[in-house]
């Protein structure tokens, strides 16, 4: 379970995040959706202690992240929005580093990571360096390094960014099943049929402002007939401007 409280984040004048609370429940998939900007990075980058908080707690488990940084640190994988990091080293160098910070042992490492390797279809690469990666395979690289210690609580931003329908389906899958462990799992997306698929519980956020905490269902059903795509415009912003579209299509004819 992770316990955020009056959480907020200033960016020399600007405030990402203004006084964020919510409960992350274990045993469920929770999503946190937004508009660009809207601050779900700099929440999960304050979970995961890559930024200092303005002010707020943070509870993991019921260790507070100010006073059990480490502990907590261990129990969480994390993927961060952008996979284009260590770009010099192999694959194989990078899950190395991964499993000698989380001090796996060889046969740990070597069953996990054939596993996950094999799933994600990467056997045929992974002595290349990161470099010549597209773009999905760096994902999946960073997801498999992630997974690979096997951790309780799964904070994935963006994750399904880039990856291909497979590999797509098989993180979701695992994902659901990490959940149903009664695990926590997190994750942002801007792919509301994902969210739709996913999420038990979501927040919206807009501004860096929390605009709705709850359950998938309860949000679904404020409006039956709509989908999540449909009631999350409606909140989290302007709906498509009709006209406006209208306009910018039509400048071809003219
Ligand atoms: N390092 C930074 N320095 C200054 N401002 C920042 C920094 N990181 C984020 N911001 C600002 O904080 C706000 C929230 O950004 P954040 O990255 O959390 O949004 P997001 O919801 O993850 O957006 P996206 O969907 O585009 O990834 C934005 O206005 C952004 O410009």
């Amino acid at each position: 379970m992770i316990e955020i409280e009056h959480l907020k984040k200033v960016y020399g004048e600007k405030a990402a995040l203004k006084d964020l609370s919510l409960t992350i429940k274990s045993g469920e998939i929770f999503g946190f959706l937004g508009h660009n900007g809207a601050g779900k990075s700099t929440t999960i980058k304050s979970l995961v202690s890559i930024i200092e908080p303005t002010a707020g707690t943070i509870k993991v488990d019921g260790l507070d992240l100010e006073t059990d940084r480490l502990a907590i640190k261990e129990k969480i994988g994390y993927v961060p929005d952008s996979p284009d990091m260590f770009l010099q080293l192999t694959a194989n160098e990078y899950w190395d580093l991964i499993a000698s910070a989380y001090q796996l042992t060889p046969e740990r490492k070597a069953k996990r990571l054939g596993e996950l390797v094999g799933l994600f279809d990467m056997q045929s690469v992974v002595d290349n360096t990161l470099d010549g990666f597209s773009h999905g395979m760096r994902q999946k690289t960073i997801i498999i390094g992630a997974l690979l210690p096997d951790p309780d609580v799964w904070i994935l931003d963006e994750p399904l960014q880039g990856l291909d329908p497979q590999a797509a389906y098989d993180l979701k899958a695992l994902m659901k099943a990490h959940a149903k462990k009664g695990k926590t799992v997190v994750f942002s997306t801007h792919v509301l049929d994902s969210a739709q698929q996913l999420c038990d519980e979501l927040a919206i956020l807009r501004q860096g402002e929390l605009i709705y905490n709850g359950s998938l269902d309860d949000l679904l059903a404020t409006e039956p007939n709509e989908s999540l795509e449909t009631i999350y415009l409606k909140m989290a912003g302007r709906q498509a401007d009709a006209q406006q579209i209208n306009a910018i299509a039509g400048d071809d004819d003219e």
